[in-house]
């Protein structure tokens, strides 16, 4: 498809007053592993951040990597198991988690950066402390709205971030790309989901926005029928769906974090289908809204 030259000059025009709105904010972005889908639509998140680098936002990428955590710990013989969305992580699952987290997708993700031109730095929450955790339980959430906790393993809690790192990195010009592996007071490696590393790094961070890259348009009333499709929802909405089951699995930890993050001062936090090309830049950069946002 091939534009006029005044659409072209419109569409950088139309995107000016969010260029002018984001210079110099900090956004908090989590790359889900159900968005990694091939290298194309890898190709082009690294882009939507490189522009939003070199238009002078200050972005910081947390990533998941679930799908790949769970293939090779099937080439180990291992199978995973959730609970609330959380996995089940032993010791030979966290070594595993942080092998893949650290080793192969961060990695990948700081070389796809850099070979852009853009100052990507590898970090897992080891790195000065970056992100201090300790022992987390699951919270279950039975049909009659009661909770109960479950024993997970080496699962974090996040404690404290070291925003002092991101800080003096994001003022020279890096962008930190963080692995959700934390660190205990002991040194002990701790497996913690991405999305609840994102909220609380874009939180420390006061950050303007969280944006959530999932595989999935955003949250519907009903995940079977797809026939609602909730583009707002509040606090006391997203708690009535949890109890009723209607958000569940991998997305209980998205809105968990949107609201956590929302909570300790960032501006706004959504949930966007990683699958749409460019869907960051369509975020940020238009008056299209895509996705669903959840507010207090
Ligand atoms: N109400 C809902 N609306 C949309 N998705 C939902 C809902 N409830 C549960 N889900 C599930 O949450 C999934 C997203 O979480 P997850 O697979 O963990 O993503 P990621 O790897 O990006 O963190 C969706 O693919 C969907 O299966
Ligand atoms: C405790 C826990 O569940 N940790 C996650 C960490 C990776 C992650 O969050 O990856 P996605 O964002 O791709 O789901 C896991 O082991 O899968």
């Amino acid at each position: 498809m091939e534009f006029s030259a005044e659409v072209k000059a419109s569409i950088l025009v139309d995107a000016l007053p969010y260029i002018q709105k984001f210079y110099g904010k900090t956004i908090v972005i989590k790359y889900g592993g159900n968005a990694m889908i091939n290298d194309d639509l890898k190709n082009k998140v690294m882009h939507d951040i490189v522009l939003m680098k070199y238009v002078g936002i200050r972005p910081i990428i947390v990533h998941g990597g679930g799908p790949d955590i769970t293939g090779f710990l099937q080439k180990f013989g291992k199978t995973s198991r959730f609970v609330s969305g959380l996995r089940v992580t032993d010791k030979e699952t966290v070594q595993i988690a942080e092998m893949v987290l650290v080793g192969k997708i961060n990695s990948e993700i700081v070389s796809r950066l850099n070979h852009l031109h853009v100052n990507a730095v590898g970090l897992s929450g080891k790195d000065a402390d970056l992100i201090l955790a300790k022992k987390k339980k699951a919270v279950i959430h039975n049909e009659n709205g009661s909770t109960g906790e479950v024993d997970i393993g080496f699962v974090g809690q996040i404690e404290k971030i070291n925003s002092g790192l991101l800080n003096d990195l994001l003022d020279k010009n890096y962008v930190p790309v963080i692995a959700p592996i934390g660190t205990g007071e002991d040194g002990a490696s701790y497996n913690i989901n991405a999305d609840y590393v994102a909220a609380e790094i874009a939180g420390a961070m006061q950050a303007e926005k969280l944006l959530l890259l999932t595989d999935v348009e955003g949250i519907y009333r009903d995940y079977n029928d797809k026939s609602t499709f909730l583009s707002t929802l509040t606090q006391k909405q997203v708690q009535d769906m949890i109890n009723k089951r209607e958000i569940n699995g991998g997305m209980i930890p998205k809105v968990e974090a949107c609201l956590c993050s929302l909570a300790k001062g960032t501006g706004k936090a959504s949930i966007i289908d990683g699958r749409q090309a460019h869907s960051l830049i369509l975020e940020l950069f238009t008056s299209q809204g895509i996705g669903t946002q959840v507010i207090r």
